[in-house]
């Protein structure tokens, strides 16, 4: 390798360090390169439980700042840069991370937990190289590696620590010393790049730019062809071969694989789920895989790959157990929504999923190409199971996005109301829990209405009631507001019209109307969830605000409030003219 003209290969170019360290710009500095500093505004907070191992979280903690920088400066500074460095310096002992000590006593016990071992600085780094396309576009490629070096401190005194710690030093760096200077003085000896403690890994930069720039096919001088053409290694450390180059736009291809690997995520949290692993968890909380999987009757290995999966979506937290083995609890979303006794649990709704949505997700592309209805609405009602598990399901959406909607207006001048099509009941309670003063009244199908005492809530409520009924055809009962929660889409064309007659011909004026529904946005591009409900639906339609306007417009309402809750259902609150 010959550095000189790698790093003459960088003349002419804007190269930034996406970092504010003063010793990696004086590392570069060193060797030439003519560089600005613009500091990342990426904030070093990712997860680190999603990461197998420290090098992987200081690797992507590095790309997150380079690609922060690489996609401000053409907006706040109106350029665009060549490259962008971007690097992460982590400390490692015993698998813990350590970071910049936050005051004194903290760089103490950092620094007492070093004192006489050996740990691990490694420094992941990001290049990040820019180029403008023809429609104006930006196209970014990224070049990743880590380099890691074994530390070995001395023994440390009480006095020793204490004086480096009142020297100030320790406090914005990792692991709390800084090895070019005093802290130099505690180290016994050091296996690998000194300049990789220090900050950053200049040798294995080198390298990494000369891969780029001088190992590129004849003729070609263009950079990024050049990377192109270069096959994707994966490589991450000294170990391996060091030539790491994604030819990719990390946050398209980050996109597109979660696209790809979203059915498999909905499926692992189905089959958890329903095997009530968070039900387990819950009463069980740091069983290891064997006492899941015996406590499930299920294999081990399949018991330890769900766990696993679980832990990587974020519903399952793991951690160490008493003799080092890994332990499982549940993740705050699961306490939240997967336990069947929680107050928002959305099994019901996660099993209606399972069993019903996802077999027409399978058929889509003959439905897609047929344009047939994917299920009948009859199917819901086949039988009491099927009729109690859709109910399971309504109940839980409605439990989890009612408080919202009873709370998107005020609602308070109201005394009756009634909820055409309003299952369990479940939002009328939560009317009721919001407005003392209201009364409602739940009007469903008889064999709906005749099952919906299983979800009293306990000591019930005696301003929610019961009527059977057809909303399309039975005179509706008397009340001041009307709730159509999850009604008007489902319906096709003239039934819709039929209801709202319906309706309308019961409202007196200044009676109310409270559509909760998913808004479409405007233009129709989201949100997804709506969109993609409709590739299940029997018929019907989703509409955006404006247009569920002009449809109760058209039946004598005028519209009045419009809300985007940002939970799973808005709200428009209409007044009879
Ligand atoms: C999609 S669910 C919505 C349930 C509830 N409103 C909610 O938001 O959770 C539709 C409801 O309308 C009821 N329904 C369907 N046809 C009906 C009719 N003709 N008359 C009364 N209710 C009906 C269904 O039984 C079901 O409970």
């Amino acid at each position: 390798m010959v550095l000189n003209p790698v790093i003459s290969k960088l003349s002419g170019k804007l190269v930034v360090l996406a970092s504010a360290s003063p010793r990696r710009l004086e590392i570069l500095t060193n060797v030439g390169l003519r560089f600005e500093v613009v500091p990342s505004w990426f904030k070093e907070t990712l997860d680190k439980s999603l990461f197998q191992t420290p090098q992987e979280y200081a690797v992507e903690t590095a790309r997150q700042k380079a690609l922060e920088v690489a996609r401000r400066m053409p907006f706040k500074h109106f350029k665009t840069p060549d490259m962008v460095i971007g690097a992460d310096t982590i400390v490692t002992l015993d698998g813990l991370i350590l970071e910049k000590p936050v005051d004194k006593q903290d760089a103490y016990r950092m620094l007492s937990r070093l004192s006489g071992k050996e740990h691990s600085v490694c420094t992941g780094v990001a290049i990040v190289l820019c180029q403008e396309q023809e429609n104006e576009e930006i196209d970014y490629q990224m070049i990743d590696f880590y380099e890691e070096t074994k530390v070995k401190f001395a023994d440390l005194s009480e006095d020793m620590l204490w004086e480096y710690i009142d020297s100030g030093e320790p406090m914005d760096k990792a692991g709390g010393y800084g090895i070019q200077a005093l802290g130099g003085m505690l180290v016994e000896h050091i296996h690998g790049d000194f300049l990789n403690v220090v900050g950053f890994p200049l040798n294995h930069f080198c390298k990494q730019l000369d891969l780029i720039y001088n190992h590129q096919p004849v003729g070609q001088e263009n950079v990024l062809a050049a990377c192109s053409a270069v096959p994707p290694v994966n490589s991450r450390g000294p170990m391996n071969p060091p030539s790491v180059i994604e030819n990719v736009h990390a946050d398209d291809l980050k996109r597109i694989m979660e696209l790809m690997d979203g059915f498999k995520a909905s499926k692992a949290l189905f089959t958890a789920s329903k095997m009530r692993v968070f039900d387990l968890l819950h009463r069980r909380p740091g069983l290891d895989g064997a006492a899941v999987a015996h406590a499930l009757q299920a294999s081990l290995r399949g018991t330890e790959c769900l766990l696993e999966a679980c832990v990587a979506l974020g519903l399952l937290e793991r951690k160490q157990g008493a003799h080092q083995e890994a332990v499982y609890e549940n993740s705050r979303l699961a306490q939240r929504f997967l336990r069947s006794d929680s107050a928002s649990s959305l099994l019901g709704y996660l099993e209606h999923c399972d069993e019903l949505v996802w077999p027409l997700f399978s058929h889509l592309e003959s439905a897609v190409r047929e344009g047939t209805n994917q299920h009948a609405k009859d199917d819901l009602y086949v039988s009491d199971t099927r009729k109690l598990r859709f109910m399971r399901a309504m109940h839980c959406i409605a439990g989890v996005a009612g408080p919202a909607v009873a709370a998107a207006f005020d609602l308070s001048r109201f005394r009756t109301a009634c909820d055409l099509g309003g299952c369990t009941g479940s939002m009328a309670h939560e009317l009721a829990k919001a407005y003392p003063g209201l009364s409602v009244t739940v009007l469903d199908l008889p064999g709906v209405v005749e099952m919906s005492g299983a979800f009293r809530p306990p000591g019930g409520d005696s301003r929610v009631s019961f009527v059977a009924g057809d909303f399309f055809k039975d005179k509706l009962p008397k009340a001041d507001l009307y709730i159509l929660a999850r009604i008007l889409h489902d319906w096709p064309h003239d039934k819709v019209h039929a209801l709202l007659r319906n309706i309308s011909d019961t409202c007196a004026p200044g009676c109310g109307l409270l559509v909760s529904e998913i808004f479409l946005d405007r233009d129709r591009r989201g949100p997804s969830r709506g969109l993609l409900q409709a590739l299940s639906m029997s018929e019907g339609k989703q509409r955006s605000a404006g247009e569920y306007k002009a449809l109760l417009e058209s039946h004598g309402f005028t519209v009045t409030h419009i809300a985007h809750t940002d939970t799973l259902l808005d709200a428009m609150l209409c007044i009879k003219d």
